[in-house]
């Protein structure tokens, strides 16, 4: 016979369950969240979008992702910075308004920017205008599987013990490497994504190296464009709200403080362009010329009425004419650019100009 404390159930059973997808810049998390929301089968999922530029890719992608059911309004963007820096001004309002609608949502699933530290985001749910309200129901990190294999977040071992020499405090030289293992540190699932990249080698020892990062035992998925089922997704039930102490962060190192100034976005306006292929083709040179992350947007083509949305991951890019341009805006495109700091933001600008 199982026993349930007659004053807590209720209270439990009340919480809406909030899923926390989290992973660096370009991983694969709205493409994961576009599948969850496409296997929904009717029930009610609320998304709260966080993005590091201030154009709302994301948001417009998942609301133009087609699903039968899945509402504009269920969609919230929060693109004033990074939600682990603006947690009381921006997100608290948010996660209250989206409980006190008439038909709340029975699901939330909240979409971190690829370079927000999850954890002062999940210290928030802890905060008692929340908490007696909904619980993470687990913390799931995308994986850039690829990425990892070809070494993106290491540190490099010999400028690491130099740099110790001078500050011995000193844990990482590669600021990508800070940002994916606060993300790994946190996660109740991970998901190593873009499978279709990799080797079957390359899979088992990017694995590996998870598992070896995680103190946890963490479940490991596989996934080709996030397709996950949301099953196993949502629903972990894993309160990560009171077990923080098991998620150590950089964050907490840094004192709370966490200042996002090891990387810079800007965006670029983007003339009418001469052929599509063409573009992409231009824009996978610059991203490698100047060591871009993350670059994504929108540009108009020549005696085309769609627009042509792109997404670039370092120099790997994927591009469709996505919706018909507006009657009579103007035939410009817009491209989130993101970087480390120094980005040469003038130099990359002047070579986008190229029609
Ligand atoms: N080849 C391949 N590409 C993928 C896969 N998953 C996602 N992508 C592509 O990777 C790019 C980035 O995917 P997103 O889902 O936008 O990544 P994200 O993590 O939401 O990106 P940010 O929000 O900018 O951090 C897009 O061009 C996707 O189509 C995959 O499994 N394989």
């Amino acid at each position: 016979m199982t026993t349930t404390s007659p004053s807590r159930a209720p209270a439990a059973r009340a919480k809406v369950p909030v899923t926390v997808i989290t992973g660096f810049l370009g991983a694969g998390k709205t493409t994961l969240l576009r599948h969850v929301l496409s296997q929904a089968r009717g029930r009610r999922i609320a998304i709260v979008v966080n993005e590091f530029g201030t154009l709302g890719i994301d948001g417009e992608t998942l609301r133009s992702c087609g699903v039968e059911g899945c509402r504009e309004e269920d969609i919230v963007e929060l693109t004033n910075g990074c939600l682990c820096c603006t947690v009381a001004d921006d997100f608290l309002p948010t996660m209250e308004a989206l409980l006190d609608r008439a038909d709340p949502p029975e699901h939330i699933v909240i979409e971190t920017s690829g370079l927000a530290l999850p954890k002062p985001l999940l210290k928030a749910f802890g905060w008692p205008t929340v908490r007696t309200r909904m619980t993470v129901d687990g913390v799931i990190t995308v994986v850039d599987g690829p990425a990892v294999a070809a070494g993106r977040f290491a540190d490099d071992p010999d400028e690491i013990a130099r740099q110790r020499q001078a500050d011995p405090s000193l844990d990482h030289d590669n600021p990508l490497a800070e940002v994916y293992e606060d993300q790994l540190l946190s996660a109740d699932m991970v998901v190593i994504n873009k499978t279709d990249l990799m080797t079957p080698e390359q899979i088992a020892m990017v694995e590996r190296e998870i598992r070896a990062e995680i103190p946890r035992a963490v479940k490991i998925v596989h996934a080709v464009d996030g397709q996950v089922d949301p099953v196993v997704l949502l629903g972990m039930d894993a309160a990560a709200e009171d077990d923080l102490s098991a998620r150590p962060s950089h964050h907490d190192a840094e004192g709370g403080e966490h200042e996002h100034d090891d990387f810079e976005s800007f965006v670029a306006t983007i003339p009418e362009q001469a052929s599509a292929d063409a573009f992409v083709t231009h824009l996978a040179h610059v991203a490698e010329k100047y060591d871009i992350l993350r670059m994504k947007g929108f540009a108009a083509v020549r005696g085309k009425p769609m627009r042509l949305a792109v997404q670039g991951v370092g120099s790997r890019f994927r591009h469709q004419f996505d919706r018909p341009l507006p009657d009579g805006a103007p035939r410009t495109g817009s491209l989130v650019i993101i970087g480390q700091k120094g980005l040469p933001c003038a130099a990359i600008e002047a070579d986008l100009q190229q029609a």
